[in-house]
């Protein structure tokens, strides 16, 4: 199976809501402060959603609820990978993205045989503080000649004027938050990320 090139990351079944609509045929739900019963119906509403779409969830920390709701793919970091039960995940079928930022964390990565592997941040990003500042464009090449046939993932203050670099010298798929939340217009953004990606 291989996946659309246009990555956004949400933080509220509203944002898919919006966007499924207008094309997006990749999609994460990222939601980091909610009750275990909100978080259930958002990943419900989501996985419903996306299905109905012909488009792709990918569930960001809560590997437990992905299996119990049947959901297809979930993304941990290098910190959720200390706890996942990777196994658990792979033998309920799921598909599996990781982060990596540096050298020891891409060999951590690729011995679990990664569905995709994402790299950053690329750019400074202001959604989080991260220990990393940017890796720059060029690091893409680099990690795509690592990873080889594994989708690679560009994340970290990508923007649809940065996602042609980033294609061109290695990433698969460009991931984007803020972008696309904080932009005027979010529809017409999206629409602009859609064009660049195809
Ligand atoms: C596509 C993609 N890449 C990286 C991340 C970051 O995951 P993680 O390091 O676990 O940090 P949090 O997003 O959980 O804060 C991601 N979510 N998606
Ligand atoms: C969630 C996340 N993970 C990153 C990593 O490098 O692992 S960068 C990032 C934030 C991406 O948001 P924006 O597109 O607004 O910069
Ligand atoms: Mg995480």
């Amino acid at each position: 199976m291989s996946l659309h090139r246009f990555y956004p990351i949400f933080d509220d079944v509203s944002w898919l809501r919006r966007t499924l609509p207008l094309g997006v045929k990749l999609v994460q739900l990222r939601i980091k402060e909610c009750s275990q019963s909100q978080l259930r119906d958002q990943l419900t509403e989501g996985r419903d959603l996306c299905r109905a779409h012909g488009a792709t969830l990918v569930v960001n920390d809560h590997w437990e609820l992905a299996i119990e709701l049947a959901c297809d793919w979930v993304h941990l970091g290098q910190e959720d990978l200390d706890t996942a039960d990777v196994a658990a995940i792979r033998s309920a079928g799921l598909k599996l993205g990781l982060s990596t930022h540096d050298d020891a964390e891409l060999r951590r990565a690729l011995d679990l045989d990664p569905d995709y592997v994402a790299l950053g941040p690329i750019y400074p990003t202001i959604l989080k503080k991260m220990r990393w500042h940017q890796q720059g464009v060029d690091k893409l090449t680099d990690w795509k000649a690592r990873v080889g046939k594994i989708p690679l993932v560009a994340i970290g203050g990508m923007s649809v004027e940065r996602a042609p670099a980033a294609f061109e010298v290695g990433a698969d798929i460009v991931s984007a938050v803020t972008d696309i939340t904080l932009h005027e217009e979010p529809e017409v953004r999206v629409q602009q990320w859609l064009a660049v990606s195809k």
